[in-house]
């Protein structure tokens, strides 16, 4: 008989299970896109509680975006990992600065300024300058990598020759904007984002007795996405760390795509350098998408630096879900994805990439609204499809184009959902109902109470009613999630547990998503919109540097898709004319 502990380990290929038992010292994973690396760090963390090898609260694992450190927390709970803190490295860092600076400093720490772009104008304008929005938004990019990069304002202005120079500036007004902008912070007792973590840094640094109890708190330490640490990042984690050595780092080369803002794929690849005693495990084994599209994306990467090359693992034909049965590296996705509501996938084989080319942006958006259109009728469900684009300007057509022929839409970074007013003020009749005693079924008590919020079985017309609609059937649908027997007193807590961690449910509804935040993300259906050069690449990526940047961003953008995949561009008509993007060519899709 497998024991509790043991059963975690089900499922695991064998190499997401040598992670997995590498309980204590250093080790890096490079794991390609697919490769199921979010599957072994949980299920590592989870082997290790529940052998008893870690404490549950003293294990921390970073991640970069309050989504994924949201879903990584949400996994870790399903795995019987409570206790686990998941945070984003900003997170982590703003809440022990907080505890520790009444004692440290005196007094309550600093306010977060609540937007650069404001403050800079108005230092801009005390300076007597004027800089429009777009130079504005770089100036606040600028000051933001010189601070992740750990560089003083001498060292900055030591390699201004080296720096972009925002439109309107000389090198010398740019240094004195950064003097400027510290100063008003100063001035106004407010510090920014990057702050959190270089004061926090600083007070590890100097304050061995903090240090001391921060390292009590936290023993194991994993850091999801390592690829895009900055050196301000790296240098967290080492006080972090002090001489232990405790720690687990994941990610992918070819998935660096916040160069622009500091990041460096090289700690990941020299963590070896740094930890002699490290061991190094690669996933290779792509369990995602089918075959065409793996073969697509390593053609893509091919020779680049620190590139895997994955092997496609998912059957030509995967056979229909068996509801139950237990998951092992040979479980082929279909049997993974069985969906209430999913039609069974079709037995004809994969489709290869395709690659379409449009005169205008209008018949771009209306080919990839019909296309998506047309998934949705034979039996794809919207939540499974995903429009991704290089900037979020390209949003508004695709979201009209969809919109019009009814398909729901969400456009991915407008607000998050446990904030919604509708979804706010459903969760708050949920809980209401928990406290009286019911004897009624979960599902009738929770569509009751959304009932009284404004929802009604059948799906309104018009955007905004459907939108509302669609966010408050996701809360229903997350009924079916709970375990056999859980009453209200449990939905209420999990949406409790949800709402804190912002682990969203899926709303069924087409993704439009800028490929930054698709990071992580997979539908079965992707588009892939405005390939074309000087759009993706986007226009000012000249140096070879940042054309290597957007390659992988490409890259990132075509691993989402798991069935079918679907690129397109748009010529511009004779004001732009535009060519096909280079990454259709290197894809070898033209
Ligand atoms: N051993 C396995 N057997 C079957 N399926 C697996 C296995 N490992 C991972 N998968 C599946 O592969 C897909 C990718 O896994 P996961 O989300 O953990 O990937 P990832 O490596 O974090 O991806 P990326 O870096 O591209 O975002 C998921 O659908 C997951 O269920």
């Amino acid at each position: 008989m497998a024991t509790e502990a043991e059963l975690v380990l089900a499922g695991l290929d064998p190499e997401q299970r040598l992670i997995a038992e590498h309980l204590r010292g250093p080790i890096s994973v490079l794991a390609g896109a697919g490769t199921g690396k979010t599957r072994a760090i949980t299920h590592r963390i989870a082997y290790g509680v529940r052998t008893g090898v870690y404490a549950p609260e003293r294990v921390l694992a970073v991640t970069f975006t309050r989504k994924a450190a949201g879903e990584l927390q949400g996994r870790l709970r399903a795995l019987g990992a409570d206790g686990v803190r998941a945070q984003t490295f900003h997170g982590a860092a703003l809440s022990q600065l907080g505890h520790f600076w009444p004692d440290v400093i005196g007094g309550s720490a600093p306010q977060i300024l609540p937007g650069k772009v404001a403050a800079l104008s108005q230092t801009v304008e005390a300076a007597g300058m004027r800089l429009g929005g777009e130079a504005l938004r770089d100036l606040a990019a600028e000051i933001e990598w010189r601070k992740t990069s750990m560089l003083s304002i001498d060292d900055y202005a030591a390699r201004i020759d080296q720096r972009p120079i925002p439109t309107g500036l000389t090198p010398q007004q740019l240094i004195d904007l950064h003097t400027r902008y510290a100063g008003l912070l100063e001035e106004r007792r407010q510090i920014d984002f990057e702050d959190v973590l270089v004061l926090l840094t600083g007070m590890l640094e100097s304050e061995p007795r903090v240090a001391l109890q921060v390292r009590e708190r936290y023993r194991f330490f994993t850091v999801d996405e390592y690829q895009d640490v900055s050196p301000l990042q790296h240098a967290l984690l080492k006080v972090w760390l002090g001489d232990r050595d405790d720690v687990c780092v994941v990610g992918d080369a070819s998935q660096t795509i916040y160069s622009f803002a500091g990041a460096s794929s090289s700690y990941l690849l020299r963590f070896g350098v740094e930890h002699p005693n490290a061991r190094q495990v690669r996933l290779e084994r792509n369990y995602r998408s089918v075959e065409p599209i793996v073969r697509m994306a390593n053609r893509l990467m091919r020779d680049r630096p620190g590139a895997l090359t994955l092997t496609a693992m998912r059957a030509t034909q995967d056979p229909a879900p068996e509801v139950g049965a237990p998951l092992t590296s040979a479980t082929p996705l279909a049997k993974r994805q069985a969906r209430p509501g999913a039609k069974p996938p079709t037995q004809t084989g994969p489709a290869a990439p395709t690659f379409e080319w449009f005169a205008s942006e209008g018949d771009e958006a209306q080919a990839v609204a019909g296309s998506i259109a047309a998934a949705i009728q034979t039996g794809t469900p919207a939540s499974e499809i995903a429009v991704l684009y290089r900037t979020n300007a390209q949003s508004a057509r695709f979201e009209d184009a969809l919109r019009k022929r009814g398909v729901g839409v969400r456009v991915h970074g407008a607000q998050r959902f446990f904030e919604r007013a509708d979804v706010r003020q459903a969760v708050m009749l949920i809980r209401g109902e928990a406290k009286v005693a019911h004897d009624r079924p979960l599902f009738q008590i929770v569509s009751d109470a959304l009932r009284a919020g404004g929802w009604s079985t059948r799906p309104p017309e018009g955007a905004a009613e459907r939108d509302k609609w669609e966010a408050l059937s996701s809360l229903l649908s997350l009924v079916d999630e709970m375990p056999p027997g859980a009453g209200i007193r449990e939905f209420s807590e999990e949406l409790l547990a949800r709402q804190r961690t912002q682990h969203e449910p899926t709303v069924d509804a087409v993704t439009l998503s800028a490929v930054h935040a698709a990071k992580g993300l997979e539908w079965s259906l992707v588009h892939v919109a405005g390939l074309s050069e000087g759009q993706f690449p986007i226009v000012h990526a000249v140096d070879e540097a940042s054309i290597d940047e957007e390659r992988r961003l490409a890259y990132v953008a075509f691993t989402r898709a798991r069935d079918m995949l679907r690129l397109s561009g748009v010529a511009g008509g004779t004001r732009a004319n535009r060519q096909p993007s280079r990454f259709v060519g290197e894809s070898g899709l033209i």
